[in-house]
């Protein structure tokens, strides 16, 4: 076999021409000269780097490329009925008539009628409009997501398998009462499960043992972990039942076994090694060695009551410990790495992936960006021959990301939630404005005061809640450049502060011991429906004052004991699952509202309320974060 990361790479979505040759010869029996050469034209084009630009497709249906391809006219919305059997929102098909019919909020229904107020939207959306970052999904198509999936209320609902279902009550959501789906799982269970209506026709007409793409996109912490993991487990566990190698090696195993307990027994004591041996069928691919920890955490969960043998592979465990778990005889049937493991892994033995039937990419728009691609890809490329199921799942769809599942996947199902791109309401903004007084354009000193106001009341809420209370606050500080996580952190430790700095440079293990706290869920989870008034504690809404909350120096005490900060790049904004985080300081201004989603994204997950704080000076982007601000109040996507 070719060795992967030598093979050409498209200089614009990175994908290497492996991977888009097999996907060629998957789908065009006998690729024709013309497709090929329609497709490395349309690769080779230049194209703006646009790591950090959300695509305005993201709803497109399954076959929105293929429309266009076929210069088919886009299909009617007019009408009770036109909503029905789509699979994804029909927006921004590059056809102006529709897009301004269908664009921005106010848009359901879309008519002439709405022009003014569009127009006054568009007024109020320009500076993030000029950024270009975010999607657009007619909210009439959000309605009718919402509608679809409101029955469905419990998980008895999904054909699961039973002790699936026991295992993620049981050992996964423990201690949960009256436990739901939330949308992304109402969505994506039954569609990756087969049993969904969000199957086109042509996907629907397939040949059952036909590869499904899938894209799965919902906003933070709403649950797309299980959402991708559920059934993906059940498949595994459902192959397993009626593959005959595994049949037949448990009869062999028993023979040996039961041959070995003979009194006087002098034939080989060696019991034959599972079929699944550095074999996994399963592969679960995420950027980094803290997000193996937390999506092996719930898949290990899962093996006690399923039983599926899981292992883990990041920086954080030993090379002994990797290769023994891959090479065990007792076989391993699901592998949670990132990429880069899992890459040089597979460069010295290449058939680890020869088997590989479900192959899931979360946080694919960090793991389609320039950083990763190659190693992705290169993983794609070796596991597309044996692949069911290629599953994408994020809370963001950059247009470097839409573009390549356009160009690869035309026939990629995608399953978008009401609430994609939209910051919750439960999670308020609040914005200091540095320049003024008492900072005089201090940014450090702004954020420490931010943080000691904090702290003070939650030494006050936990004064009137006793001694039982915990009172410790969790706080996540966003700066954009690395360098300076250090050096806020530092500033912070100056003022009392316990404050650390996380960083692409800390270790792995120590980003793990740092995140350790944040990740405790510090108050049961309320209903993924929670409503304003029960999702928990509401936390005190930021007051700019004139004076500050800092001690002066030298007045009493000057350490704030009660809170835990870390000063951190966007590598603790992707899909950590911050459960006890509140308060996220954005010190510097996100560059985009990718950004903006993800790091605020940490706190309020799950139903739960938050708070953002963002620090602006006179050089930041006031209209965007005024922008960002209006859309989370109004409860609109940003885009
Ligand atoms: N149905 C459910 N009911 C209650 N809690 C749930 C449910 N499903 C998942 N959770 C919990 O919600 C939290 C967030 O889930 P998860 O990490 O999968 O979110 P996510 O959508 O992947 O977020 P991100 O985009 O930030 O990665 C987890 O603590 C998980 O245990």
């Amino acid at each position: 076999m070719r060795p992967l990361l030598a093979a050409p790479i498209c200089p614009s979505c990175l994908f290497t021409t492996n991977a888009r040759n097999l996907l060629l010869s998957a789908r065009h029996q006998r690729p024709s000269p013309w497709v090929t050469q329609r497709l490395y034209s349309r690769h080779d084009k230049p194209t703006r780097n646009s790591r950090m630009v959300l695509s305005t497709r993201v709803s497109y249906g399954p076959g929105g490329e293929a429309h266009r391809r076929s210069e088919r006219p886009p299909r009617s919305q007019a009408g009770p009925f036109g909503g029905m059997n789509r699979t994804s929102a029909p927006v921004l098909r590059g056809d102006a008539r529709i897009s301004s019919r269908l664009r921005g909020p106010g848009s359901a229904g879309s008519s002439r009628g709405d022009s003014r107020e569009s127009r006054g939207d568009d007024r109020r959306v320009k500076a993030m409009k000029m950024q270009g970052s975010l999607a657009t999904i007619p909210y009439g198509q959000r309605a009718r997501t919402k509608e679809e999936i409101n029955d469905i209320d419990s998980f008895d609902k999904f054909d699961l398998l039973p002790e699936i279902k026991e295992a993620m009550s049981q050992d996964v959501l423990k201690g949960m009462v009256n436990i739901k789906p939330t949308p992304v799982q109402r969505l994506a269970i039954p569609a990756l499960l087969g049993s969904g209506t969000r199957r086109r026709s042509r996907t629907a007409a397939k040949d059952a043992s036909e590869r499904q793409e899938f894209l799965l996109a919902a906003e933070t912490g709403s649950g797309k972990t299980l959402a991708y993991l559920l059934p993906v487990i059940n498949a595994l566990k459902q192959a397993e039942a009626v593959d005959p190698a595994i049949a037949e090696h448990k009869e062999a195993y028993t023979k040996q076994w039961l041959a070995m307990r003979e009194p006087g027994y002098t034939g080989p004591r060696e019991l034959p090694p599972h079929p699944t041996m550095a074999r996994p069928k399963v592969i679960v691919l995420v950027p980094t060695a803290e997000l193996v920890e937390q999506v092996g955490k719930v898949s290990k969960a899962l093996s006690h009551e399923v039983k599926f043998k899981i292992s883990m592979y990041s920086a954080n465990i030993s090379a002994k410990v990797i290769k023994a778990n891959m090479y065990s005889p007792k076989g391993i049937d699901m592998v949670v790495a990132t990429p880069h493991l899992l890459s040089s892994m597979a460069e010295s033995d290449p058939f680890i992936l020869s088997r590989v039937t479900h192959l899931v990419i979360d946080e694919a728009d960090s793991l389609f960006d320039r950083g990763f691609s190659p190693v992705t890809t290169a993983i794609l490329d070796r596991a597309l021959p044996t692949l069911k199921q290629l599953i994408l799942c994020s809370a963001t769809i950059p247009q470097r990301l839409e573009r390549l599942c356009s160009n690869e996947f035309p026939d990629m199902i995608r399953i978008t939630t009401p609430n994609l791109h939209a910051i919750p309401r439960r999670v308020q903004l609040g914005v200091i404005d540095v320049s003024k007084e008492p900072y005089r354009d201090d940014k450090d000193l702004a954020c420490a005061d931010a943080i000691w106001t904090i702290g003070k009341d939650a030494a006050q809420a936990q004064s009137s809640a006793g001694p039982e209370g915990d009172d410790t606050r969790h706080i996540i500080v966003f700066v954009n450049e690395r360098e300076r996580t250090q050096e806020v952190a530092q500033y912070l430790q100056s003022k009392g502060i316990n404050a650390v700095a996380l960083h692409r440079d800390t270790p792995e293990q120590r980003q793990s011991e740092m995140l350790e706290s944040f990740t405790r869920a510090e108050y049961p989870s309320p209903s993924p429906e929670a409503s304003e008034d029960d999702a928990g504690e509401k936390p005190k809404r930021y007051e700019p004052s004139k004076t500050m909350h800092i001690p002066p120096p030298g007045k009493g005490r000057r350490t704030l004991d009660n809170t835990r900060v870390i000063v951190a790049t966007d590598l603790a904004s992707r899909g950590i699952d911050t459960l006890a985080v509140r308060h996220v300081i954005l010190y510097d201004v996100p560059h985009n509202t990718i950004d903006f989603i993800h790091r605020l994204g940490r706190a309020g997950r799950m139903g739960r309320r938050g708070r953002g704080v963002v620090l602006v000076g006179k050089q930041d982007r006031r209209d965007i974060v005024a922008e960002v601000r209006q859309s989370m109040f109004m409860g609109q996507a940003l885009i």
